[in-house]
């Protein structure tokens, strides 16, 4: 094996600068070369790519984005873009395919198997946190951090007023942003997708709560956290459904994308670093088709249909403190 291409799909995360960075200099350690396609699949289709030594990843641990950019590519789902990606991978003589990336990312990994000779690695890149197969996910500490900074500012003012908030978060189908960055800032409610079936009967119980917790401790604040994507409209049509039922005013804030961005935690920066570095390590054991990961603190392989196949749970105990124990009756 001589040859590595990476590119970044998706979702960029914080961290996947590090990971890019690890296996660059993995690479430089057992001889091998690198390049690095842009902007995800599209650059991979359209053959744009440039030559990564580590001089190019001099000081970008520390940086947010990725600097081979991303992207979603509808196109590489057909087979036409799956067999041109393998030519141009081939035309270059690359051995081995690393793909950083969410599970759709890792789905695309999936489908190039098909047309490609050589061999395709993932590695878990998403704020999401989604992929089964690993602990967490590049990106995902940081996200939390980001969504947790927000929350706390945003409940001093909510304390100041006595003021209700709604506060949506990102987590495409997936609740572990909302729920990790709930009880971190100590929000009164949380609503997850994962535990979310009934936009309605949810209403009720935050107007419940909202009582019980008026009744308890007078008039104060009052802040739920929510995924997006629960509802059409997400948590502005929230606030106005219970505006309407209680005639209180909600304040919905959306944090969007500023939660992908940022400078990585040391969480994601080591873990990044740590699968990166295996990464490059099984591509030279043959391995071909899988994703890496990390559970109870040890390095593994799983795979790469496990990602999309098994659902990943949400921490069970976290969610009924949460929901049940602090819960004001
Ligand atoms: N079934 C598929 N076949 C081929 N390619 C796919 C498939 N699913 C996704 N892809 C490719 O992977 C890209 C990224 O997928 P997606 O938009 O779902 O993000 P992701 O990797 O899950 O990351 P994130 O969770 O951060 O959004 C898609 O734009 C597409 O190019
Ligand atoms: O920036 P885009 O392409 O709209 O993607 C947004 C989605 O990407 C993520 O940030 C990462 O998957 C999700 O949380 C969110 O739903």
């Amino acid at each position: 094996m001589k040859k590595i291409a990476i590119l970044t799909s998706g979702g960029d995360a914080p961290g996947m600068n590090a990971c890019i960075r690890s296996i660059v200099l993995t690479a430089e350690h057992y001889e091998l070369e690198v390049i690095g396609y842009k902007h995800g699949y599209n650059g991979l289709i359209d053959q744009e790519y440039k030559l990564l030594a580590p001089a190019n990843v001099t000081n970008i641990i520390q940086r947010g984005g990725t600097i081979l950019k991303s992207g979603r590519c509808d196109d590489f789902h057909t087979e036409e873009a799956g067999r041109a990606a393998a030519n141009n991978l081939q035309d270059l003589n690359v051995d081995v395919l690393l793909v950083i990336g969410g599970n759709g990312s890792f789905r695309g990994a999936h489908h190039l198997c098909k047309y490609y000779k050589g061999q395709v690695i993932g590695l878990p890149g998403t704020i999401d946190n989604d992929i089964s197969g690993t602990d967490a996910t590049i990106g995902y500490y940081t996200a939390i951090e980001t969504a947790l900074d927000s929350i706390d500012k945003v409940r001093d003012t909510a304390d100041a007023f006595e003021r209700i908030f709604l506060i949506e978060v990102m987590g495409r189908h997936a609740g572990f942003i909302a729920l990790n960055a709930a009880v971190a800032s100590a929000a009164d409610r949380v609503l997850v997708p994962e535990d979310c079936h009934d936009i309605d009967l949810e209403v009720d119980k935050i107007i419940e709560h909202l009582h019980a917790v008026y009744s308890q401790r007078g008039i104060s604040s009052f802040i739920v956290v929510t995924s997006e994507n629960l509802l059409p409209g997400g948590v502005i049509t929230l606030a106005k459904m219970i505006t309407d039922k209680t005639k209180i005013e909600c304040r919905p804030v959306i944090l969007g994308h500023v939660q992908r961005g940022g400078s990585p935690v040391s969480q994601d920066r080591i873990l990044a670093t740590k699968l990166g570095a295996y990464a490059v390590e099984q591509a030279l054991a043959g391995q071909n088709n899988i994703m890496v990961g990390e559970h109870n603190s040890q390095l593994v392989t799983h795979p790469i249909e496990i990602s999309w196949q098994q659902k990943k749970p949400l921490d069970e105990y976290l969610l009924k403190i949460q929901q049940q124990l602090f819960h004001t009756k």
